[in-house]
C-alpha cells in the first residue's frame, strides 16, 4: 500500500491499529473526579439537579455547566465515504472515528462521532435538527451530492448553532489556500487561470463556488463528471447543482477539458487522471489530485509526466496535503469560542487566507522534526502547512472568531484578541504558558547569545528562530561555511547574522591574556591558553561572555554535559558563595514541578541542598511560579529512619535560619509532597499546597527521577537549565532539539536560568 510515498503499511497494519486495545479509536474520560460517594453524589442524583433546574430557567447556563459549548457531533450516512462510494452508516464508522479524534488532537474541540441509518433526507434532517441541544457544532461528512446540499442548507436554516458540511467548504477552504499561493508561485492571477475541475460532487462544487466567489471567472471553469463535461444543453445525469455551472462549450472528455489548462482539481476517484492528459496542460501546471484514500493520479506519476507541475494531494504521505483536517478544527474551534450561530462565506474566506499566509511564513522546527527533518520552505513543494504545524492552531481559529464577530454571527465577544490567542497557543502545549513570561521578557530587552557550537545544524535553527522571533541577537561561534549553512537552511540574508571563527577573530589576543590571568597560578602556559581559545568553541565562547561581548551562551550539543561544563568553567566561576547544580523542569497541564540538582553534584552536603533550594526558588518565582519546596527522600519526618536522613534535615534546618520568604519543608517521599489526600496525613507539614520544587538528596535520584519522567511521563520536560554560573551559561544535552536549545537560550536571555 502506498507505494511511492514516505508512509509504508500493510492492511494487516491498518488493521491492527484499529483492533489493538480497545477497538476503535474513541473512548470518553470524565473531566470531574469520580473517586468518593460525594463525588457521585454531585455528578449524578441528587446534585445534578441543580444544574437541570439552572438551565431550565436560563438555556444560555448550559455553556457553563455541561460539554454543550466544546461538544460538536460528526455525522454521516455513509454515502460517499471518503472516495469509496456508498458503503453504508455502519461502514462509515471508522472515518467518523477518526475525525472526531483530529477535532480533539488539533485543536481541543470534544467530539463524537454518529452514523445514521438512512438516506432518506428528511429523515436524516428530523434526526440531526433533534439534536441541537446536545452540541456545540455539527460537521456533517461524507454524506453524497446533491443530497448533502439539501441537508446542509435545511439544517443551517434549522439549527441556530453552525452546521458545517466538511467535505464542502472544509475542502473548499483548503484547496483555495492552495490555489492562492500555488498561483503566487507560478505567476497567475485567480482572474485568468483555466481550471478543469474532476467530480460534480459536494467537495467538487463548494470548491467551485468558492474559486469563483474569489475571483475565477465562471466561463473559465470547466466541471466533469463520470459522463465527462457538464455542458450547457446536457440532459444526461444532471440536476440543479450541476447546471448552475455548465458552461457553453464544445469539449466533451476529461482529456479534451484539459488541452491547455493551467489548473486540475481532482476530487472525483481514484486514477480518474491519465498522465497523457497532463502531458498537454498548459507550462508549470497545477494539479490537485484530491481524492481519498488515493488521489486521481499519484505525485509520482504526475510529476514523471509534468516534471514542471505543483502537486497537491488528499494523503499526508505526500507533500502538499490538501487535506480539510487543516480547517475544521480549527474553524470549528473559533466558532465555538464566540458561540457563533452559524459558520459564513466571511469565517472561510477568513481561515483560507490565514492557512496560505501561514504556508508563506518560516517553518518552526517542530513541523520539521514532525516530517522527517524535510526542511519546509515555501514553494513548488510546500504551498499548504502541515497539519502538525502548532501555529494554526492559533492563527486559524483568532481569524475565525473575528470574522464571526465582525460579521454578526458571534453571540459572545472576545475582548482581548491577543489574550485569546496566547490562550489558544497554550490549549495545547501547556509548556507556552509557562515560558510566556520569559518570551516576553526576552523580546522587552533583546540581549545578544552566543552559540557556541554555529557549525551543528540544530544550533543554527535555534539561532534562527531565536532572531526570527525578534528574542534577541544570535552571535554565532564557527568557520566560514556558517553563512552558507544559514542559506541552506533558508535564510535570505545571511550576512546578517555575527558569525566568530576564533582562527582569525581580532578579539583573540585579548582572550588569551584573560584566560593566561586565570590560569596561570593552576599550571597553565601561555600558549596552551592560545591554543585552547583557537581551538575550543566552548572557551571562545564563554571568553565572549567574559569579556561583554555577549550577554549569554548556549553549548552542549557537540560534547558530554560534563565536558562542556569543564571547557566553560576554565573561564566563568560561579556566583559568589555558590554552587553550579542543575534543573529539570516538567510542565503538565495543570502543573510545573522543577528538579534539583539533575545535573552537577553528587552528593550535594546539607549547606548545598539548602543553596540548591534557595536558588531553585528564586527561578520559579522568576518564572511566575509561587516555590514550595520539598527535599525528597524515601522517608517522611523521619518513618522510616535510615542514615543518609540527616543533611537533608539539617538542610531544613538551615533555611530555618534563613529568611527565605518562601515554604519549604521535608524530608518527605514524593507522594507525600504532591498527592494532597496523602498529604492530610501530615497536617504539621510547612506546605500549603502540593510542592513544585523537588530538590532530591543526590544526582542519583534526581537525575534518574527526571529521566524516568521523561520516558514515561506525560508531561514536557525543560532543561537541564545550569544555575549559579557566574555568568549566564546553558549546556543542553546532546540529543536536544532547535526547540529545546531555542528554549534555553530564551531562559538565559531572560535573565531566568542564572
Ligand atoms: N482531500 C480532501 O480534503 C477531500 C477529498 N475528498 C475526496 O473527493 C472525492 C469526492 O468526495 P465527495 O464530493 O464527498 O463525494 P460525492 O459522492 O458527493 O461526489 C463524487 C463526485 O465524483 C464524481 N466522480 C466519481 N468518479 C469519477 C470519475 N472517474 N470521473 C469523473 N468524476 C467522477 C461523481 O460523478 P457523478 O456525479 O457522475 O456520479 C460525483 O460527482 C472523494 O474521493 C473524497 O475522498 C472529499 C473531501 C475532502
Ligand atoms: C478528507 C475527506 O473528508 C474525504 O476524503 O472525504
Ligand atoms: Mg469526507
Amino acid at each position: 500500500m502506498s507505494e511511492g510515498s514516505n508512509v509504508q503499511f500493510s492492511e494487516r497494519e491498518a488493521l491492527n491499529f484499529h483492533a489493538e486495545g480497545r477497538p476503535g479509536k474513541i473512548e470518553i474520560i470524565a473531566s470531574k473526579p469520580m473517586a468518593t460517594q460525594r463525588d457521585l453524589s454531585l455528578a449524578y442524583s441528587p446534585g445534578v439537579a441543580v444544574p437541570v433546574r439552572a438551565i431550565a430557567a436560563n438555556p444560555a447556563c448550559a455553556y457553563d455547566y455541561t460539554a454543550k459549548g466544546n461538544l460538536v457531533a460528526v455525522i454521516s450516512n455513509g454515502t460517499a465515504i471518503l472516495g469509496l462510494g456508498n458503503l453504508g452508516a455502519l461502514a462509515s464508522k471508522p472515518v467518523m472515528e477518526g475525525k472526531a479524534v483530529l477535532f480533539k488532537r488539533f485543536a481541543d474541540v470534544d467530539s463524537i462521532d454518529l452514523e445514521l441509518a438512512t438516506e432518506d433526507v428528511d429523515r436524516f434532517i428530523d434526526a440531526v435538527a433533534l439534536l441541537e441541544p446536545s452540541f456545540g457544532g455539527i460537521n456533517l461528512e461524507d454524506i453524497k451530492a446533491p443530497e448533502c446540499f439539501i441537508i446542509e442548507q435545511t439544517l443551517r436554516e434549522r439549527m441556530n448553532i453552525p452546521v458545517f458540511h466538511d467535505d464542502q467548504h472544509g475542502t473548499a477552504i483548503i484547496t483555495a489556500a492552495g490555489l492562492i499561493n500555488a498561483c503566487l508561485l507560478t505567476g497567475r492571477d485567480l482572474g485568468d487561470i483555466n481550471v478543469v475541475v474532476n467530480g460534480a460532487g459536494a467537495a467538487a462544487l463548494a470548491c467551485t463556488d468558492l474559486i469563483k466567489a474569489m475571483g475565477v471567472p465562471s466561463d473559465r471553469v470547466l466541471i466533469c463528471d463520470r459522463q465527462g463535461v457538464i455542458y450547457r444543453g446536457r440532459t444526461d445525469q444532471m440536476d440543479q447543482f450541476k447546471s448552475a455551472h455548465a458552461v457553453e462549450t464544445d469539449r466533451r472528455t476529461l482529456t479534451e477539458a484539459l488541452e491547455g489548462a493551467d489548473v486540475f482539481l481532482g476530487l472525483s476517484a481514484a486514477g480518474a487522471l491519465k498522465p497523457e492528459m497532463v502531458r498537454h496542460m498548459a507550462p508549470r501546471p497545477i494539479i490537485f489530485a484530491m481524492a481519498n484514500p488515493d488521489p486521481e493520479i499519484t505525485p509520482p506519476e504526475a510529476k514523471a509526466a509534468r516534471p514542471d507541475a505543483i502537486i497537491a494531494t488528499g494523503r499526508s504521505d505526500y507533500p502538499n496535503q490538501v487535506n480539510n483536517v487543516l480547517g475544521f478544527p480549527f474553524i470549528f474551534r473559533g466558532a465555538l469560542d464566540v458561540r457563533a450561530t452559524g459558520i459564513n462565506d466571511e469565517m472561510k474566506i477568513a481561515a483560507a487566507n490565514a492557512i496560505a499566509a501561514l504556508a508563506r511564513q518560516r517553518v518552526p522546527e517542530e513541523v520539521a522534526a514532525a516530517y522527517g527533518g524535510r526542511v519546509h520552505s515555501f514553494g513548488p513543494e510546500y504551498i499548504i502547512p502541515a497539519p502538525f504545524d502548532p501555529r494554526l492552531m492559533e492563527v486559524v481559529p483568532a481569524a475565525v472568531a473575528q470574522a464571526a464577530m465582525d460579521s454578526g454571527v458571534a453571540t459572545r465577544a472576545i475582548e482581548d484578541m491577543a489574550a485569546y490567542r496566547l490562550q489558544l497557543r497554550s490549549r495545547l502545549n501547556p509548556t507556552t504558558a509557562v515560558l510566556t513570561l520569559a518570551y516576553e521578557a526576552a523580546r522587552a530587552a533583546p540581549k545578544r547569545v552566543v552559540f557556541a557550537e554555529g557549525e551543528e545544524e540544530v544550533v543554527l535553527r535555534a539561532a534562527i528562530q531565536f532572531k526570527d522571533g525578534g528574542l534577541g541577537t544570535p552571535v554565532l561561534v564557527g568557520r566560514d561555511d556558517v553563512h552558507d549553512r544559514l542559506r541552506k537552511l533558508g535564510v535570505d540574508r545571511p550576512e546578517d547574522y555575527e558569525v566568530h571563527n576564533s582562527r582569525v577573530s581580532p578579539l583573540v589576543p585579548q582572550m588569551v591574556d584573560r584566560l593566561y590571568a586565570r590560569l596561570q597560578r593552576k599550571g597553565y602556559l601561555r600558549r596552551e591558553c592560545e591554543r585552547m581559545v583557537n581551538r575550543d568553541r566552548n572557551i571562545f565562547a564563554a571568553l565572549m561572555l567574559e569579556l561583554g561581548e555577549a550577554d549569554a551562551m548556549i553549548t552542549g550539543t557537540t560534547r558530554t554535559f560534563a565536558q562542556s561544563l569543564r571547557e566553560v568553567s576554565r573561564v566563568i566561576g560561579h556566583k559568589p558563595g555558590r554552587i553550579a547544580f542543575g534543573i529539570h523542569m516538567v510542565v503538565r497541564q495543570s502543573q510545573t514541578v522543577f528538579i534539583a540538582d539533575t545535573t552537577v553534584n553528587e552528593r550535594p552536603s546539607a549547606a548545598e541542598l539548602a543553596d540548591i533550594a534557595e536558588e531553585t526558588a528564586a527561578v520559579a518565582r522568576r518564572m511566575g511560579q509561587e516555590p514550595r519546596v520539598a527535599f525528597m527522600s524515601y522517608s517522611n519526618f523521619g518513618n522510616p529512619p535510615g542514615r543518609w536522613l540527616d543533611n537533608i534535615r539539617e538542610a531544613v534546618s538551615l533555611l530555618d535560619t534563613r529568611d527565605t520568604g518562601f515554604e519549604y519543608e521535608g524530608e518527605m517521599a514524593p507522594d507525600a509532597a504532591l498527592n494532597p489526600e496523602v498529604m492530610k496525613n501530615y497536617p504539621f507539614s510547612r506546605l500549603s499546597g502540593p510542592a513544585n520544587i523537588l530538590v532530591m538528596p543526590g544526582l542519583q535520584s534526581a537525575n534518574i527521577s527526571a529521566k524516568l519522567l521523561r520516558e514515561l511521563g506525560g508531561g514536557t520536560m525543560i532543561g537541564p537549565m545550569l544555575v549559579g554560573m557566574d555568568k549566564p551559561v546553558q549546556i543542553a544535552t546532546m540529543s536536544s532539539t532547535a526547540s529545546d536549545l531555542l528554549t534555553l537560550a530564551v531562559l538565559a536571555a531572560a535573565g531566568i536560568a542564572r
